[in-house]
């Protein structure tokens, strides 16, 4: 690594985190006689994103996995460190500010259906980036497109989300994060609480966004199966910290800190070659 010239130790990283600490103030000790008292979540987290990259980040909960996806986002600040994304500063700011950064890197959060403003049409709800961010270009087209990536029927795009089922909402969300074509993916928990069917649809939607357009994705994750499939490299986060983190077939087969050994061991059937 010593003898990469900068430019080319920088020329496949898309997007990262440097030295990055993230910390909380205890509620309520402000009271306390010798001041605040403070708890670190992230410590000194150091994430390279290539582009085209599929990653995933697992950890037990409370890892600090959404965090450190809200500090890569700018929606959350970084105490130390820093974020950047093609080389150029991430700060948490306006929507002005941020314009360019927002249509690079795209976010699915946790629990996505239930993000979708239930009064608007779906047609609405996937074009509302379109809009916010003031992208140029035939914005129903675009929203056709992303509905159609995702597999769902343009006739959906009149539909409000009361009016559609779970997974087709998980859809629609992912339909929004994609519509500005967007270059990252941060997925937190895409198919948690949905059945083995969705699961596999939602699946093949990111892999298809991944092998089709080249999207690098960053999925963050409790369950190792979806990481096994779609994810190239793995980071294991524990308290805060990178535990270990490298390709997935190498990590899994060969695990060598606890953390991610108790992580596999509460998957018996891991589809990973020995
Ligand atoms: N706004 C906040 N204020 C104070 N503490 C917070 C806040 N957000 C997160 N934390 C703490 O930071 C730690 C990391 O939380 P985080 O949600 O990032 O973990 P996680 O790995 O995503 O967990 P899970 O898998 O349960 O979603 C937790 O201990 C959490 O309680």
């Amino acid at each position: 690594m010593g003898t990469m010239t900068t430019t080319e130790s920088q020329s496949s990283v898309f997007a990262q985190l440097d030295q990055v600490s993230r910390r909380y103030r205890i509620p309520g000790s402000l009271f306390r006689r010798g001041g605040e008292r403070w708890r670190t979540v992230l410590h000194d987290i150091s994430m390279p994103i290539d582009a085209g990259a599929t990653i995933a980040l697992v950890g037990s909960s409370g890892a600090g996995k959404t965090t450190v996806a809200r500090c890569l986002l700018a929606l959350d600040p970084v105490d130390e460190g820093s974020v950047s994304c093609q080389g150029r500063p991430v700060l948490p700011g306006s929507v002005r500010q941020l314009r360019w950064f927002r249509q690079l890197v795209q976010y699915v959060p946790q629990d996505p259906a239930s993000s979708l403003d239930p009064r608007r049409p779906v047609r609405q709800l996937v074009a509302e980036p379109l809009r916010r961010l003031g992208v140029d270009g035939n914005h129903a087209e675009l929203v056709a497109d992303a509905l159609e990536q995702v597999g769902l029927d343009p006739a959906l795009a009149a539909r409000r989300p009361g009016e559609i089922s779970g997974g087709q909402a998980q859809r629609v969300a992912i339909a929004r994060a994609i519509v500005t074509r967007p270059r990252l993916l941060i997925a937190d928990e895409p198919v948690s609480g949905l059945d083995l069917p969705l699961r596999r649809q939602i699946l093949e939607v990111l892999a298809r966004l991944h092998a089709e357009q080249g999207t690098a994705l960053l999925l963050v994750s409790h369950d190792l199966a979806a990481v096994v499939h779609l994810c190239q490299r793995v980071i294991v986060l524990d308290q805060g910290r990178i535990a270990e983190a490298g390709p997935t077939t190498q990590l899994f087969s060969q695990p060598e800190h606890p953390a991610t050994r108790r992580l596999l061991a509460a998957v018996p059937r891991l589809p990973v070659p020995a």
